[in-house]
C-alpha cells in the first residue's frame, strides 16, 4: 500500500495542466458497450478508477486498447454477467446497467455495496429501469435484470431525498437511448458530466434534449454509431488544486490550464469570498490562483449542480482549518462525508462536526501527523493540509487518492510541493 510524505511549507508556484474528468470518463466508457463499432474517448485520466472501469468492459467481452489518454472500445462481441470481483472495486460499475439492458435486453450486476462517505443506495437507478420495461430479481447479492417485452419510454421522476442522482439519471438516459418511444426524466440531475455523457450519446446518433436542466427528454433510435470524443476537464481536480493554491502559493499564485471556467463558478465565488484571488484568461480555459492577503472564513452548503460541489467540501475544510475565524460547512447529499475531519484534527485543525455539519475555527498552523486517507476527496483534504502543516505527514492508503486524481505527486512536484510516494 503506498504512502505520501509530504514536507509542508514550501511555497507553491508555476502551473499545470487539469486531466479529463474522472466522473465523465466512467459513463462515457460504459456508453461505448451501446454500439457494435469503434468508438475512440480522448482525454481519459490516468486513474485506477476509469482502468477498472476498463477491466470491466474487457470482461464483458469488449475489446478495449489504452494509448496514454486515448481509449479505444470495440463492443461488437458482449456478455451481460459484469464479475462481482471488479464491480465491489468501484461503485461507478453499476453505469454498465443501462448500456447492458438496451444492448442486450438483459444484464446480471452485483449491488456495488457501502461507501465510506455514507449511504449510497441504488433504488432510484432501479425506479428508473424498471419504468421502462426492465423486471429486476435480487438473488446472491446480484441485480439480475431481463426486458420481457423490450424496453419503452415513459415519463420517471428521479428526485431522491437528498436531490437528484447523477449516475441513476446516466443510466436511464443510456438504457433509454435504445428504448422504443420517448422517455422524460423529470428532477434529473445537471452535472456537467451528465451533459458530457448526452454530447457523447448524440455523437452516436442518440437523441436527446434537455441535458444539463432538470427535465431530459430521450427519443429513442434504433442503432447507435461509432464516435470519437473528448472528456471535459475535470471540475473537481481543478477545484482541488485551485485550494491548493490559495493554501499554499506564494505571491505570484499557481496556474492551471485546460479548465473550464463555467464548471468552476461555485468554487470560484467561494474562493473570492474566502478573500484569495482568482483570474481566468479570457476563454475561460486557464485559472491562476492568489492567495489573499487577509483571508476570512466562509459558509458552505452542498448542493446538486449549479450549487457547491459535495465532491470540493473536504478540499475547503482544510482551508479553512487554517484561516481566521470560523467556518461552517453543511453537507446536504452526503451528510456522513466528514471522516477527514477527525485525521485533521489529528493535525491540530479545530474542527466540529455534528448532523451533517463541521464547524470549524481556523488555527494558525497545522501540525504534520501520520494520517490515515478514508476516502478520494478525504485524502485530497488531508494531501492539502500538509502542504502547509508544520513538519513532514504521513498519508497513509494513497489507492483512495490514485482512484481519481491523475499522478497528483507529479503534478504537485511539478509545482514545488516537496514530496515522496514510499511503495509498499
Ligand atoms: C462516479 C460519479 O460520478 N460519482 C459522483 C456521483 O455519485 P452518484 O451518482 O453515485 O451520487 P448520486 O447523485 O446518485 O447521489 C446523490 C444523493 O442521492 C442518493 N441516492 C442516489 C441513488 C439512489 O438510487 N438513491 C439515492 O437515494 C445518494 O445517497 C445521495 O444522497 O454524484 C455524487 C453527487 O454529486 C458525487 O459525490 C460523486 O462523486
Ligand atoms: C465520491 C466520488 O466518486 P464515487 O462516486 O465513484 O465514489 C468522487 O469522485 O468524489
Amino acid at each position: 500500500m503506498d504512502k505520501l510524505i509530504v514536507h509542508g511549507g514550501h511555497k507553491l508556484s508555476g502551473s499545470v495542466n487539469i486531466s479529463g474528468a474522472k466522473n465523465a470518463s466512467l459513463p462515457i466508457l460504459a456508453a461505448a458497450l451501446l454500439t457494435e463499432e469503434d468508438v475512440i474517448i480522448r482525454r481519459v485520466p490516468d486513474v485506477s478508477d476509469t482502468n477498472y472501469m476498463i477491466q470491466i468492459l474487457s470482461a464483458l467481452g469488449a475489446e478495449v486498447e489504452r494509448s496514454s489518454g486515448t481509449v479505444r472500445v470495440n463492443a461488437k462481441n458482449i456478455t451481460h454477467e459484469a464479475p462481482y470481483e471488479l464491480v465491489r472495486k468501484m461503485r461507478a460499475s453499476i453505469c454498465v446497467m443501462g448500456p447492458l439492458l438496451a444492448r442486450l435486453g438483459k444484464a446480471r450486476v452485483s449491488l456495488p455495496g457501502g461507501c465510506v462517505i455514507g449511504d449510497r443506495p441504488v433504488d432510484l437507478h432501479l425506479k428508473g429501469l424498471k419504468a421502462i420495461g426492465t423486471e429486476i430479481d435480487m438473488a446472491g447479492g446480484n441485480m439480475d435484470m431481463t426486458t420481457p417485452n423490450g424496453l419503452h419510454g415513459a415519463e420517471v421522476d428521479l428526485r431522491g431525498k437528498n436531490g437528484p442522482t447523477v449516475l441513476g439519471t446516466d443510466n436511464l438516459m443510456m438504457a433509454a437511448v435504445l428504448a422504443k418511444g420517448t422517455t422524460i426524466i423529470e428532477s434529473a440531475a445537471a452535472e456537467p458530466e451528465v451533459v458530457d455523457l448526452a454530447n457523447f450519446l448524440i455523437s452516436m446518433g442518440a437523441k436527446i434534449t434537455g441535458a444539463g436542466s432538470s427535465k431530459i427528454v430521450i427519443e429513442g433510435v434504433e442503432k447507435l454509431h461509432g464516435t470519437e470524443h473528448t472528456i471535459i476537464p475535470d471540475r473537481i481536480e481543478a477545484g482541488t488544486f485551485m485550494v491548493a493554491g490559495a493554501m499554499a502559493a506564494g505571491k505570484e499564485g499557481i496556474t492551471l490550464h485546460r479548465v473550464c471556467k463555467e464548471h468552476l463558478v461555485p468554487v470560484t465565488e467561494k474562493l473570492i469570498e474566502a478573500g484569495h484571488h482568482v483570474k481566468f484568461n479570457d476563454a475561460g480555459s486557464s485559472v491562476t490562483i492568489i492567495p489573499g492577503k487577509h483571508p476570512q472564513g466562509a459558509k458552505i452548503v452542498t448542493a446538486p449542480h449549479p450549487g457547491f460541489p459535495t465532491d470540493m467540501q473536504a478540499q475547503f475544510s482544510s482551508l479553512f482549518a487554517v484561516t481566521k475565524g470560523i467556518s461552517v460547512i453543511k453537507d446536504t447529499i452526503f451528510p456522513q462525508r466528514f471522516m477527514h475531519c477527525a485525521e485533521m484534527s489529528r493535525m491540530g485543525a479545530d474542527i466540529k462536526v455534528d448532523n451533517g455539519t463541521a464547524v470549524i475555527e481556523g488555527v494558525d498552523k497545522l501540525s504534520a501527523a501520520p494520517v490515515m486517507a478514508s476516502d478520494l476527496r478525504a485524502s485530497a483534504a488531508l494531501v492539502l493540509s500538509a502542504l502547509t502543516a508544520e513538519g513532514s505527514t504521513e498519508i497513509n492508503r494513497l489507492y483512495h487518492i490514485d482512484r481519481g486524481y491523475e499522478h497528483i505527486d507529479e503534478k504537485l512536484l511539478t509545482l514545488g510541493a516537496q514530496l515522496e510516494r514510499v511503495r509498499e
